[in-house]
């Protein structure tokens, strides 16, 4: 039996959270008349498969903590199949018949009849923690808690799940660890780490998001009987596969020239902050954008051209501060209406004067318009006028941006599927909230979760360098949700390739640079 169902044509995987996976579960077993138990043994059995393909189970000393819901029915299918297969097996249960959903109860008596026939097996009905801290394991699994946890643990689960983070033998979490959120990924203090989660019918979105990644171990989707198609329709969201984005790239046209490879013209810069500049122009040529033009104020030109002898710079007058000046908006307008893509935005400073030029030519432009950085600071609590902009808009703020964009309009910075969805449906925008790891919005509903954070990263200027990227993307005529997804996923080889020559410290933005293209076709090779 495959644990792991083959990644949909085009490459998206589909992302549950609590809900998705209680309506995917319930559409089962009332629209496909499957009924609960198939279920549950199905996904016993598979976990089942996943643990024995990567641990011995023939004499294992195996330590089953079941709790009281479906997700510790889970567990006593698993202590059931572990001793079919060899193991000795001690199962520590919270469930009784009476309190339990017939399926556990039923899995709960079929366990115990084995106990009594078996010496293979031992059902514990469990009162404390004390009674697990005697038992020696070679493996623990963790059949807690999984799709049904809610609120600050309780006991005695939460002296159990301490206990769990305390052996020395592996750890096997049933669908999540127990106290992971499976739709924020906010894990409990208490939730064990484990080696090996065994996830069902597809991966909860707990498990990449805020904490999920630090505390899943070795993620594996373990097919249990729900039909794909209900899957599809109750993902949350979805994460893209590294073929979807080899898929997806554009790739240079053997006849190219230049501006058939696309114009990016990057509204960038400031006497002050020549960096941003520097950075997100020379990202733009890095992901492959025949041309790149930065508009920039008349006191950064020297350094942006000695810094970046390829991008054409093109002066622009200036505030006293050294930011671009309302007298810009003609000459910028005039040079972005030959370009494919413009981005505004890093380095710019927050002089209004340059902000009321930001808000201008975010009304104004026709071609797609990446914001980034100090171009928010234009919107500043009145971020609903980015609905007004016609044309293609892609956003990468981080939290604080957002915040700052909102005011106090509430969002809930712990749903991130969720609130990204919303805003990119309300501002008719693609919507990249960065982070650990960065969450992309469509304007049509849509969410694709990046891939996982990268700690690397999390350094001055990378951020300009993913704005680059983008707009590099788009020059090429790369949708817009499609260029936000493929430019998370090239930062992030980029840094995995840093990192294979010099290990996880030490990265600054610059050295992602060359890496990008290389990432491009060592990562993301042409299909
Ligand atoms: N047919 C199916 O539904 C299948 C379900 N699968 C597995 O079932 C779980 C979901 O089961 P559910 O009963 O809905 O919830 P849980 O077992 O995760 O937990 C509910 C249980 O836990 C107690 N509880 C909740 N929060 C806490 C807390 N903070 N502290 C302590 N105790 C807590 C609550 O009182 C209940 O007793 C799913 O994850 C799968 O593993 C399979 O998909 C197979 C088919
Ligand atoms: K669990």
């Amino acid at each position: 039996m495959s644990t792991s169902p083959p990644a949909p044509p085009d490459g998206l995987l589909p992302l549950l959270t609590a809900d998705g996976m209680r309506a995917a579960d319930r559409a089962t077993m009332d629209d496909w008349d499957v009924p609960g138990r198939v279920l549950m043994e199905t996904a016993g059995r598979a976990a089942v498969d996943a643990i024995a393909a990567r641990y011995a189970v023939e004499g294992a000393r195996v330590t089953v903590l079941a709790g009281r819901g479906n997700n510790g029915g889970d567990g006593l299918v698993i202590a059931r199949v572990l001793a079919a297969r060899g193991a000795h097996v001690r199962c520590l249960t919270l469930a009784t018949e009476a309190e339990a959903s017939a399926d556990t109860a039923a899995n709960l008596r079929l366990l115990t009849r084995l106990a009594d026939a078996s010496d293979r097996v031992e059902v514990v009905p469990f009162d404390d923690a004390r009674q697990a801290a005697d038992a020696p394991a070679d493996l623990v699994v963790d059949a807690l808690l999984g799709i049904g946890a809610s609120g600050p643990l309780r006991e005695p689960v939460r002296g159990l799940c301490a206990w769990a983070g305390r052996q020395s033998a592996p750890v096997v979490a049933v669908d999540l660890p127990s106290g992971l959120d499976a739709t924020t990924g906010g894990a409990a203090d208490e939730t064990p780490r484990a080696d090996l989660t065994v996830t069902f019918a597809g991966v909860k979105a707990g498990l990449v998001l805020g904490d999920g990644p630090q505390v899943a171990g070795e993620v594996v989707v373990a097919e249990m009987g729900i039909p794909r198609a209900e899957v599809d329709r109750a993902a949350a969201a979805h994460t893209a596969t590294d073929a979807w984005v080899a898929a997806h790239l554009p790739r240079r046209a053997a006849d190219a020239y230049k501006y058939s490879a696309g114009t990016a013209v990057c509204v960038v810069g400031s006497g002050h902050f020549t960096g941003a500049a520097v950075l997100s122009t020379a990202a733009a040529y890095r992901a492959g954008a025949g041309a790149v033009v930065a508009c920039t104020p008349q006191s950064a030109q020297a350094t942006v051209d000695a810094q970046n002898v390829e991008v054409m710079v093109d002066a622009q007058p200036e505030t006293d501060g050294g930011t671009l000046a309302w007298a810009a908006l003609d000459g910028v307008r005039e040079r972005a209406e030959s370009a494919d893509a413009v981005l505004v935005g890093c380095g710019l400073g927050r002089d209004d004067e340059t902000l009321r030029l930001v808000r201008a030519l975010v009304q104004e432009v026709s071609a797609p318009l990446v914001l980034d950085a100090d171009g928010f600071s234009a919107f500043a609590g009145g971020a609903d006028a980015l609905g007004e902009r016609s044309a293609p808009l892609v956003l990468t703020p981080h939290l604080g941006e957002l915040r700052r964009l909102l005011g106090d309009d509430g969002f809930d910075p712990e749903d991130r599927i969720e609130t990204v969805r919303r805003l990119a449906v309300r501002w008719g925008a693609v919507l990249v909230l960065k982070g650990m790891p960065s969450v992309v919005g469509t304007p049509d509903g849509r969410v694709v979760v990046g891939p996982p954070g990268r700690p690397a990263l999390a350094t001055a200027g990378t951020g300009d360098v993913l704005a680059g990227t983008v707009a590099g993307l788009l020059a090429q005529g790369l949708d817009p949700a499609d260029a936000a997804v493929c430019a998370l996923h090239l930062g992030a080889a980029a840094a995995d390739a840093w990192a294979r020559d010099h290990g996880a410290g030490g990265l600054v933005a610059s050295d992602l640079l060359d890496r990008i293209p290389r990432a491009a076709a060592e990562r993301f090779p042409r299909p």
